[in-house]
Order: structure tokens, then C-alpha cells, then sequence
């Protein structure tokens, strides 16, 4: 008999699949090793080690505060430790190799789907992200929105749907690439018994597959009924101790009476009052080294340990990055079909154009009989400050929602994220420009015999300067208070080159001189070219938290 075949949604990745010789232990599917995590001077934990093995179900418990979601996002690679190291299957859980990301399936607190978008959409979505082809995405989808109760909900925003809903959504998000390792943050809120029901069978579906779960948990009963071991964190400090070890009582009143500094007692090698008599912590013996736990087959079961490449694919979870080319394209089409859905935006921003091209002319030459000298940089300004408020907006969007988590979490280098949101938004303002430009134009009375490939040249450079700064910097300023003042006031200096050559360059090409321009299109070239690759190389930087 081999590990349990297909069985959506639970099915995941094995052990075996990636590689772990089931021979010996049970693999261990989440290590963190010595972590520390700060926030400014605050200490919120330090020295956490924690084993957690194939086939176990992990529970953080600890009062509120303790650091269950720092810890759960330190693991699942959304923030970064200060000190320590994570692995996940043997891989160093860090940035620089994304891979090891498709291994996770995470829930937090806050939905990471977008909310503009259909169930099954974002579901498709983020199994492509996950590096799943077109039509299996689509069946797995379908196949999770099943199980969760969903079906009827498909094709409904997510936005729309209630509280349990979205988080039923969360789940199903979570699972849509069958991963190994399982980190979910409370995820029984909002649920109604049936449907927790249905996720503590699909943990344990998970578990007996050869699976790992990681579950933050407030209920000391749900918890000792799921869970193998439990890792108590208080007072910066944790211990593990197996579930078997705990009494549910006692573990109770060890959280709502937790003393404000428990650390001696939890951090020390005695839990007295909680941990059962005669009962230690550490992990599984060696029975449960031999013989599986919680019923994973045992070695003779697991069969012959496939060669590493085979243990990769896709199909069964492996730890490969997603390639640039389709991520960048799902991405940038992920963005279009949102902004597609919210057209009123870019109406609102093509609205804005108008009004200050015109106001401007008007301000400057009510008659409009000497404007041609000016036209340039009239339309350059115009959509200068339609740039300020596009680019601002989708990565503050971003982060009200919570859904540049989902980007983050994805298994793709984050150049990529940076790269798509340039060319989303870059697209963007250019399809804007070129709608608006021979209304401005027409209006401004133009009747020169411009030369039309200078003038889109210029901007097509003067756009992508604009979006590869904008971008980052609207990166840099969402999760930031007043950011709709300060993205324009770090732009503009940044941007001042762009601005000025932009306006030289279309100004040449309306007069028909455009090789009057040619030193300003090599500045432009120059400009976006050295921006680009430092925006790809900081973006990393930009959103590490
Ligand atoms: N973004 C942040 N900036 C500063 N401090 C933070 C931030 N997020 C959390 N903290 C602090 O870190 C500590 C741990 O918070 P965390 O949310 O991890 O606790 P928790 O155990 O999950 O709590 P709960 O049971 O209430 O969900 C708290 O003191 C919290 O105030």
C-alpha cells in the first residue's frame, strides 16, 4: 500500500514526495530554530525552537498578545526573524530562494483573496500563482469551493460574501496548491459548527496523509482533541509539550489566569499544574519514529523514495519558484481585470487630466492662440499628477486590504511582484495618455505636423519613468500615515529628470524636430533602465517587515 491517493482538497504533498526517506523519522516539515522577533524595542519572543513532523498537528496557544501571529507570519515567511533561522522540509525559509513558499499553505486574519474578484476567480488565481496549469486550477478550485460549501457562492466577489464565508474562501485559498505544511492562524473564527467541523476532519485527512498543521488556537478542548503537541508561548518564551501531556482544565485556566509574567513556568523545564503527571515533553519517540503518527503509514507503506527532480513537480507540491514569464503575466492580468471591474477609477483619473490640462491652458492663454510652444509640458503636467494618484493607489489598496499578503506569500521572487505592478500600472497611464491626448490636443487647437513616432516614443519613455519610481515609492509609503502627501513629495524630486526630458522630448516631436529631442530620449532610456533594475533589486527592501 503507498500513501493515500488523490483525495481533494486535503491531498497534499508527502514527505516522500520531496524527498524525506521515510525510513528514518518522520520528516521534520517545520523547524524553527532559535527565533527571535522584534518589534522596535519590544521583545516578542526569543529562543522559540519548535519541531513540528510529518503526519502532526501542531497548537500555539497563549494568552493574547503572547505572539501567535508573529510567530505563525515569521514561519510562513511574511515577516522576517530577527534572529534564528525557519525551514520547511529541509529549506531554508528565507528569501532568496522563493520555492520552498508552494510547501505552505497559510490563513491569517485577515483575508488575502481580493475582494473585487470572484470566489472561484481568486481561487484560479492563486493556483496559478502557485504554479498549477490553467485547467487544473479551474478543477481544484471548483473541487475545494465543493468541500467547503462554497459551490453556490462561485462566482460571487469575495468582497461580498460573510465573515465564515470568507473565511471558508481563506481555507480553500490555502489548500488550492496542496501544500506539505499547513500554518493557520485561528481559523476556526467566525465558523459555524459545521464548517469546523469540516476543517478539523480536513486537518486530520491532512495529518494522516503525511501532511503537517500548524493551527494558533484558543480552545484548550479543540485543541487537545486535534493536536499532537502544543507549544505554549507566554511571556516571550515557549515550550513545547505533547497534548497528551495536558489536561484541558487546567490549560484553561492556565490562559484566562495567565500571571502577567508565566515565563519561569512555561519556560522552564517543569509545567506544574498543567502537564499530566509522569508525562515529558520533546518530541515523538521512537515508536513514533517507526510507526508513523497519528496513523501515517509506516516505511513499508511510504514505497521506494523518488529522485529529487520527480519529488519538484508541480503537481505534487514541490519547491520550485514559479517562472518569471507566467507570473508576470498572470499578475499584470490580475490587475487589469481589477481595474476593469472598478472602471470608475481610471474614469475618475482620465476626468482629472481633462480638468488640469484645460485649467492650466486657460490660466495661461484664455485665447489659445500661442500655446504651441507650451503643449509639451501642458500634457506632461496634466499626467504627472494623474501618475501621483495611480501609482499610489493600488499598493495602498494593497495594504488596507491585506491582499499584498497573498502577493507576498506567493513563490515568486518579489522583483517579479515589482516588475508586474510597473508594467500593470505603466500599461495603464500610457492607454490613458494615448486616449487623452487627441482630445487635449484638439481642444488646444494643435494643427503642427508632429512627428507621431518621436511623441509616442517620448511618452512611452517618460510613462515607464514614472511607473518604475511611482511604484516603488507607492510601495514604500502605503502601510505609511499621510502617505497621499508624502508619495508626491518624494516623487517629484525623483522624478524632476523625467518630467523635464519628457516635456523636451514631446515638445520637439509636436514641432516636427524630434532629433531636436534626441539627447532627452537617451537621458529617458538612461533613466528608466537604471531605476528599473534598482527598483527590481530594492523592492525586496521596500515590503520586508
Ligand atoms: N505591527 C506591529 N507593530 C508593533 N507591535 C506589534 C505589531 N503587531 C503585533 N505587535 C505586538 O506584538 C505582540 C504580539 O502580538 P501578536 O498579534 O503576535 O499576539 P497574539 O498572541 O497573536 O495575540 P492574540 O491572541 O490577541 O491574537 C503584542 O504585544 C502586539 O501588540
Amino acid at each position: 500500500m503507498r500513501t493515500p491517493a488523490w483525495r481533494p482538497p486535503a491531498e497534499a504533498a508527502t514527505p516522500t514526495d520531496l524527498g524525506a526517506d521515510p525510513r528514518r523519522a518522520p520528516a521534520v516539515l517545520l523547524d524553527l530554530h532559535d527565533l527571535e522577533r522584534r518589534y522596535g524595542e519590544q521583545v516578542v519572543f526569543r529562543q522559540v525552537s519548535w519541531r513540528v513532523r510529518a503526519g502532526e498537528i501542531g497548537a500555539i496557544m497563549g494568552p493574547n498578545g503572547a505572539g501567535k501571529t508573529t510567530l505563525v507570519q515569521v514561519a510562513a515567511g511574511l515577516l522576517a526573524p530577527d534572529g534564528g533561522e525557519v525551514r520547511v522540509a529541509g529549506r531554508v525559509a528565507g528569501p532568496a530562494r522563493p520555492g520552498w513558499r508552494r510547501l505552505v499553505g497559510y490563513v491569517g486574519h485577515r483575508p488575502l483573496v481580493h475582494p473585487d474578484l470572484s470566489a472561484l476567480e481568486n481561487l484560479v488565481f492563486f493556483g496559478r500563482l502557485y504554479g498549477l496549469d490553467a485547467a487544473e486550477a479551474r478543477r481544484r478550485a471548483e473541487a475545494l469551493l465543493d468541500r467547503l460549501g462554497l459551490a453556490a457562492a462561485a462566482h460571487r466577489p469575495a468582497g461580498r460574501l460573510s465573515r465564515g464565508m470568507a473565511q471558508r474562501l481563506e481555507v480553500a485559498r490555502s489548500l488550492m496548491h496542496r501544500p506539505i505544511l499547513w500554518l493557520w492562524d485561528e481559523p476556526f473564527t467566525g465558523l459555524d459548527a459545521g464548517a469546523a467541523r469540516l476543517l478539523e476532519d480536513l486537518l486530520r485527512e491532512h495529518a494522516a496523509a503525511g501532511g503537517a498543521a500548524v493551527v494558533v488556537l484558543h480552545e484548550p478542548e479543540r485543541a487537545l482533541a486535534l493536536a499532537d503537541r502544543v507549544l505554549l508561548l507566554a511571556g516571550g518564551k515557549a515550550r513545547d509539550v505533547p497534548a497528551r501531556a495536558l489536561d484541558a482544565g487546567v490549560l484553561e485556566a492556565w490562559l484566562a489566569g495567565t500571571p502577567a509574567a508565566p515565563t519561569e513556568t512555561v519556560a522552564g523545564g517543569a509545567m506544574p499544574g498543567v502537564a499530566r503527571a509522569g508525562v515529558a515533553g520533546g518530541p515523538p519517540g521512537p515508536a513514533a519514529a517507526t510507526q508513523g503518527t497519528r496513523g501515517v503509514p509506516g516505511p513499508a507503506a511510504w514505497g521506494p523514495v523518488p529522485p529529487e527532480g520527480a519529488a519538484e513537480s508541480p503537481r505534487q507540491g514541490g519547491a520550485r519558484a514559479v517562472p518569471v514569464g507566467p507570473a508576470l503575466a498572470l499578475l499584470v492580468a490580475r490587475d487589469w481585470r481589477q481595474e476593469w471591474r472598478r472602471r470608475e477609477g481610471l474614469a475618475s483619473l482620465a476626468t482629472f487630466v481633462l480638468l488640469v490640462g484645460l485649467a492650466l491652458a486657460f490660466a495661461l492663454d484664455p485665447a489659445r492662440h500661442a500655446l504651441g510652444p507650451l503643449m509639451g509640458g501642458l500634457l506632461w503636467v496634466a499626467f504627472y499628477f494623474a501618475a501621483m494618484l495611480l501609482f499610489g493607489r493600488a499598493f495602498a489598496q494593497d495594504a488596507d486590504r491585506g491582499t499584498l499578503d497573498g502577493l507576498l506569500l506567493a513563490p515568486v521572487d518579489r522583483s517579479v511582484l515589482y516588475l508586474a505592478r510597473v508594467a500593470s500600472q505603466g500599461l495603464q497611464m500610457l492607454l490613458l495618455e494615448l486616449v487623452l491626448v487627441p482630445v487635449v490636443l484638439a481642444w488646444l487647437g494643435y494643427r503642427g505636423a508632429a512627428h507621431w513616432g518621436g511623441f509616442v516614443l517620448a511618452l512611452g519613455l517618460g510613462t515607464l519613468g514614472l511607473a518604475v519610481v511611482g511604484t516603488l515609492l507607492g510601495a514604500l509609503t502605503a502601510p505609511v500615515r499621510g502617505r497621499e502627501a508624502l508619495l508626491p513629495v518624494l516623487l517629484f524630486p525623483m522624478t524632476a529628470p523625467v518630467l523635464l526630458g519628457a516635456v523636451q522630448a514631446a515638445g520637439a516631436a509636436l514641432a516636427g524636430v524630434p532629433e531636436q529631442a534626441a539627447l532627452w530620449f537617451r537621458v529617458l532610456a538612461v533613466y528608466d533602465t537604471m531605476f528599473l533594475v534598482a527598483g527590481a533589486l530594492l523592492f525586496d527592501f521596500v515590503v520586508a517587515r
